[in-house]
């Protein structure tokens, strides 16, 4: 069973998701990839239009999983986030990515170009889509407050 794997990227971080969408398109583990932008450095559209857009798909069922790049990964994080039914963190350190998905079930991990490197960059989108959320286990129930709350509110 593969991903689709929803991307974005403001001009800060076009040139780290070229990377991470080549990478993710050799992936076996991964069905597909939408980019939803930007498509070139020049497009300097604020960072909330292109995380809300990919993390909406991510809500909407179209894409399992996103990654979104700014400068820092804060600001596509809070936008991400803004998002009903999304739980998005940003993560530059593997331990992090890890406890993202198995503690948090997060759908989206946000980056920022002028934090993480390249290499490091990919080599943690590499573990994050190795991981998974198991619905059985003891954090599934902390989850579900986040989720209950967000349904009453
Ligand atoms: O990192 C960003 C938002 O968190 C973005 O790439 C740059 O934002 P700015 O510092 O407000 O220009």
């Amino acid at each position: 069973m593969t991903v689709t794997v929803a991307l974005a990227a403001d001009d800060a971080g076009f040139e780290l998701k070229q990377l991470i969408a080549e990478q993710l398109r050799a992936d076996e583990r991964v069905g597909e990839v939408l980019d939803y932008g930007v498509h070139d450095a020049s497009d300097d559209r604020a960072y909330p239009r292109l995380g809300l857009t990919a993390a909406e798909a991510v809500a909407a069922g179209d894409a399992e999983r996103g990654v979104l790049i700014c400068g820092t990964g804060i600001g596509m994080c809070i936008s991400a986030n803004k998002v009903g039914g999304v739980r998005a963190t940003v993560a530059h350190d593997s331990y992090s990515v890890e406890r993202s998905i198995k503690s948090n079930d997060c759908q989206v991990l946000t980056m920022g170009s002028r934090v993480v490197g390249p290499e490091l960059a990919k080599r943690l989108v590499d573990e994050w889509l190795g991981y998974s959320f198991d619905p059985a286990s003891a954090s599934a129930e902390k989850v579900a407050h986040i989720t209950h709350y967000e349904h009453q509110h």
